[in-house]
């Protein structure tokens, strides 16, 4: 659906070259929701500005569909935006015009009739449950409202693609929530394929089917989303999923253990989906008559899998640990000995 192809974009400044999108290549799945995450400044609003063409890159393609769009001629790119719409951290809403209005307003442009436009708009408005405030202006609503009606603006001319620019940024965590349930909700419904960009792993961890990680304007991780918190091999990657769990406690538990128990062993032990939620780490207990110390344990939601981590001390030998990882193992667990 999406190919971008060795895409970079360097600016020059007075100053200094910035290269701020470095041999950027990327596939996206039709109907699939992608992520792209990173620290500010890695390039990842320029990234989704290339996207829509708002940018042209230095050099590589970005092909949407049958289109690569660095290559369509002025009058072709605005065509093609109707159907690559996005959404925006402060909503860009028009603020003299009420949530009919805005919602209405791309289809006025690309001169749909009234009564059309006016039907269109309904059922947007219905479908991102903003019912009864057809006539309110923005400065009426809520920021969870104002993403909403952002939502179907975009969704006025039946993209195929939808950039969301850090579009939950501004909203407190429930709201948050809400508003990435209602684009999971209209991917499924309207199977369109949304690209976002974000600083939270939250968001990713949410909706997201697979992301990539941005530095310096390189992508240097991209995977499916389970595999990723399960398994992050970059760096940056390792910081954004700590940030997640907010395990500083564990932190703080793991290094009191060291300190008392010298001669315990630390295992963190992994869950996956369905495993998450069945007694095997007691069968093991039981099994190996094992005198174990839980010092932490979470289990979160992805998309659509749950998994977790349980820390755990004890004081065991070479052989029996052994044995108890094969155990695990065999009811796909995972075990890593901390250091
Ligand atoms: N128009 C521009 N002219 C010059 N430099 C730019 C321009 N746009 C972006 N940059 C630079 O490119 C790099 C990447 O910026 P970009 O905004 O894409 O990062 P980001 O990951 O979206 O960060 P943030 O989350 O802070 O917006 C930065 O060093 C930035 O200063």
């Amino acid at each position: 659906m999406i190919d971008i192809l060795n895409v970079n974009k360097n600016y020059s400044t007075k100053s200094a070259d910035i290269t701020a999108v470095d041999d950027v290549s990327l596939h996206i799945e039709s109907g699939e929701i992608f992520g792209v995450i990173g620290y500010s400044g890695a390039g990842k609003s320029t990234l989704i500005r290339l996207l829509n063409g708002l940018e042209e890159p230095t050099s590589g393609d970005i092909t949407i569909g049958d289109d690569t769009i660095n290559r369509l001629s002025k009058k072709d790119l605005r065509q093609k935006r109707q159907k690559v719409s996005m959404i925006f951290q402060h909503f860009n809403l028009l603020w003299s015009r009420t949530v009919e209005e805005n919602i209405s307003f791309p289809l006025e442009i690309a001169g749909v009739p009234k009564k059309e436009r006016k039907q269109r708009a309904q059922e947007l408005i219905e479908l991102v449950g903003l019912k009864g405030r057809e006539k309110n202006y923005p400065s009426e609503l809520s920021g969870g409202q104002k993403q909403r009606v952002g939502i179907a603006r975009a969704l006025s001319n039946e993209p195929t693609v939808l950039l969301c620019d850090e579009a939950t940024s501004a909203l407190d965590p429930e709201t948050t929530d809400e508003v990435l349930e209602l684009l999971r909700e209209i991917r499924d419904e309207m199977n369109l394929t949304i690209v976002l960009i974000t600083h939270e792993m939250h968001v990713i961890r949410k909706i997201c089917d697979r992301a990539a990680v941005m530095q310096d304007g390189k992508v240097v991780e991209t995977g499916k989303v389970l595999q990723l918190f399960q398994n992050p091999s970059h760096s940056v990657t390792k910081r954004f999923v700590k940030d997640d769990i907010n395990d500083e406690e564990t932190t703080l538990a793991l290094d009191e253990v060291r300190e008392l128990f010298p001669d315990s062993k630390i295992l963190k032990i992994g869950f996956v989906g369905s495993k998450s939620k069945t007694p095997v780490v007691s069968r093991v207990i039981k099994q190996f008559d094992l005198n174990m110390n839980i010092l932490s344990g979470n289990i979160k939601q992805t998309n659509n899998e749950s998994y977790g981590h349980l820390y755990v001390a004890m004081e065991i030998d070479s052989e029996t640990l052994q044995k108890v990882i094969d155990a695990l193992a065999n009811d796909d667990i995972t075990v890593e000995v901390e250091k």
